[in-house]
């Protein structure tokens, strides 16, 4: 979400929308959440004894009272007091001990219970499709497996606790209130049901308020969480307004606070009116029994006995009616954790899925007439969990995001894939390892439909590399080993050094152990893409699914990438949304994409010759700056680098082979002199200084273009 400049923006949160906090509770919540305590059940058994044990001592102290009053006291018998001192003594420590264990018994339940919840939503929810995440708010999401868990957590607990502790004091107390003196107990009966109708009122705006809280709290927590991350703190300080901001906040924040006063008066009102009750009931036992102790047809000791017997009858009812609010409100906090858990994950292995066989080295990837759009938020997340509230029902958008989409990428070899923004690149390349599954038409690997392999099998095959490669928050090693757990040092070092980036790991203080700043925020996107290349390399997918980075790299930084990349796609079929000249050019077929299909294929130079769509783009993307005496590379003439045209000069404002960027203005800069040249000494002029690593001029020889794809079957 979103604070605009100047006045808070005007957010339909869900605070305001009365669909997603005002509904009831779905029927069947509380059967469903019953089984959750069946884990425990022996625990919850002894602790119910436990309970019982507890309630029967609340009863004999007062009986206790009354004997020593009646028995002791007023006939002057001291034996008998010290008697009954020792055992109200030993009651006493009974209840401590009872107290403690049923304390560490619920205990035990409680966070037995909070921890089964958790885990299951968490691993619920990380089953879910991309799709799901793009469309959820992370903060919301948090905040079911944290705020919703406790409550939910909270209310079995107490259940268990008071429940039937709290019945069957109740029955107990009133039974030796009527022993004692049925007239009281009947004007004690009569003050019942009064007692049970705050609960009932209360109990239903309480169920209201609490789903109401929670999604205010979640709203709250998904702005912290979006302003806190590395990405929202850099926009708020490049765009946002720290008074804005905080009136953002401030608002949010207002909210929490105005539903919980309004949370607490409700909850006190329940408990001040059942006191109030009590206390009411209290002053009729004083009035009755005292008028009784005085005509001397009640004795003193039992009415100090009733007296205590009857805050020990308001103590049960209070809990009995307090507890069916809290349940009530606890089984929304239930009920939004299973509309969580049934929301069915839309990309599910199949049963009887089967796992490739991987001796067979790289395999084929294959698209038959493969159709996609993007799923509807509706089919994929929860409003409650999207953040806003929809203004107006969902379009049903139809548009077809890939459309007939066919081709082989043959084993071991590069397929490229090129296209204008938008044009459904990414999308392609997202089908093959499964994080969306086409609408209709096949998606095949190794020959079989990748629906029918298992996610294991899926997630070996097929590494993927994207353009703002992700790192956690945590040491290199930790985020390197996410690839491969089981991993050796050298290993590690092994991949790193492949993928060009051990010089720098070697150079930090802590080298591997060196912590990644929030999303890898510490290292620069070259960097990061190393490291993410360095983590395919140790995963070792015989697929490559890569994004190569656009931005403008340094020609140290790009050299590198490109000897990384070389190693990363040897010897595996790999699929490159391609922005280098290096890869279309060392691609065995290029893939035009435009507006969801595929409109040309071929390699380079037929592409370039066939001067369509393809050749446009070279002009504008792959040779961005205007050609010396505005030449520009012509479509099908000779290319430079090109093992077929060696010993040709370079187009003129052409960069050499795998740079995509910056134009020249003058020579092409080498790493070494031209054969025969004197050494060279110094950054050419004019042009970007020259590159470490492979030349990037042609080979001499006429061979293939070193950083470039090494012929097939040398890996
Ligand atoms: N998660 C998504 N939900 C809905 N639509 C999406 C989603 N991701 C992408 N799109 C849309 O699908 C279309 C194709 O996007 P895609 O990212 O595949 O393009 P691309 O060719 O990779 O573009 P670029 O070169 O700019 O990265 C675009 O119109 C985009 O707006």
């Amino acid at each position: 979400m979103i604070g605009g400049p100047g006045p808070v923006m005007t957010i339909r949160g869900f605070g305001e929308d009365s669909d997603s906090t005002r509904q009831r509770v779905t029927p069947g919540t509380a059967r469903r959440a019953l089984p959750y305590a069946r884990p425990y059940r022996w625990i919850i058994v002894v602790l119910l004894l436990l309970t019982s044990l507890g309630a029967v001592a609340q009863v004999a102290s007062p009986l206790l009272l009354k004997t020593v009053i009646d028995e002791g006291i007023i006939p002057r018998d001291k034996g008998l007091v010290v008697w009954i001192a020792l055992a109200v003594a030993g009651l006493a420590l009974l209840e401590a001990i009872l107290a403690f264990t049923e304390t560490w018994l619920s205990g035990k339940i409680s966070e037995g219970l909070v921890y089964d919840l958790r885990t299951q939503v968490f691993d619920h929810v990380q089953r879910q499709p991309i799709a799901f995440f793009t469309r959820t708010q992370t903060g919301s999401l948090v905040s079911r497996l944290n705020t919703d868990v406790v409550a939910a957590q909270q209310a079995v607990t107490t259940l268990l606790s008071q429940s039937v502790s709290s019945l069957l004091s109740l029955i107990l107390v009133l039974g030796t209130m009527f022993y004692l003196s049925w007239q009281i107990t009947l004007v004690a009966l009569a003050a019942l049901p009064l007692f049970l109708l705050p609960g009932r009122l209360v109990g239903r705006r309480l169920q209201g308020l609490m789903r109401e809280s929670m999604q205010l709290n979640a709203e709250m927590g998904t702005l912290m969480h979006e302003r806190f991350n590395v990405a929202g703190a850099l926009l708020a300080k490049l765009y946002g307004r720290p008074d804005s901001e905080k009136r953002l906040f401030t608002d949010r924040a207002g909210r929490v606070r105005d539903i919980g006063v309004v949370t607490t008066v409700y909850s006190r009102m329940l408990l001040v009116s059942v006191t109030l009750l009590g206390a009411l009931a209290t002053a009729v036992v004083y009035g009755l029994g005292g008028v009784l102790v005085v005509d001397g047809s009640f004795q003193l000791g039992t009415l100090v006995a009733l007296a205590v017997l009857l805050t020990r009858l308001f103590g049960p009812i209070n809990q009995l009616s307090s507890m069916q609010a809290s349940v009530m409100t606890a089984l929304v906090s239930f009920d939004r954790l299973f509309e969580v858990l049934d929301l069915r994950p839309l990309i599910a292995q199949k049963p009887g899925a089967v796992a490739l066989n991987g001796s067979r080295g790289a395999p084929e990837v294959e698209f038959d007439a493969v159709s996609f759009r993007y799923p509807r938020a509706s089919e994929v997340s929860l409003a409650s969990l999207q953040g806003y509230a929809a203004p107006a029902p969902e379009r049903a958008d139809d548009t077809l995001t890939l459309d007939g989409i066919t081709f082989r990428a043959p084993a071991g070899t590069l397929t490229a894939l090129v296209g204008p923004s938008g044009a459904g690149k990414t999308t392609i390349t997202q089908l093959v390892p499964r994080l969306y599954d086409p609408v209709s038409g096949t998606v095949r690997i190794g020959g079989h439909d990748v629906r029918d392999l298992t996610f294991d099998c899926l997630r070996d095959t097929v590494g993927m590399v994207t353009q703002d490669a992700h790192l956690f928050h945590d040491t290199l090693r930790a985020n390197l080993l996410y690839a491969r757990p089981g991993a050796e040092e050298r290993d590690l070092v092994e991949a790193c050094r492949a993928a060009q980036i051990w010089d720098l790991i070697a150079a930090l203080p802590d080298g591997l152990d060196t912590v990644v700043g929030d999303r890898g925020y510490r290292f620069s996107g070259g960097e990061k893409q190393r490291l993410a290349i360095a983590r395919l390399l140790l995963k070792a997918p015989s697929i490559v699914v890569l994004d190569e980075a656009t931005a403008h790299l340094d020609s140290e930084s790009e050299a590198a990438i490109q000897r990384a990349l070389k190693t990363a796609l040897e010897g595996r079929t790999s699929l490159v949304i391609a922005h280098r000249l290096s890869t279309i050019r060392d691609a065995d077929q290029i893939l035009v994409v435009d507006a969801g299909r595929v409109v040309e294929r071929g390699v380079h130079e037929e592409l370039l010759e066939a001067d369509g769509l393809y050749a446009e783009l070279y002009r504008t993307q792959f040779t961005r700056q205007p050609a010396r005496n505005g030449a520009v590379p012509t479509p099908g003439g000779p290319v430079y680098g090109d093992p077929n045209g060696a010993g040709l000069p370079p187009l003129e404002g052409m960069p050499p082979g795998g740079m995509m960027f910056p134009p020249m203005q003058g020579p092409p800069p080498m790493q070494g002199p031209p054969p025969g040249a004197p050494p060279m000494q110094g950054p050419p002029m004019q042009g970007p200084p020259p590159m470490q690593g492979p030349p990037m001029g042609p080979p001499p020889n006429g061979g293939p273009m070193p950083g470039g794809r090494p012929p097939q079957g040398s890996g």
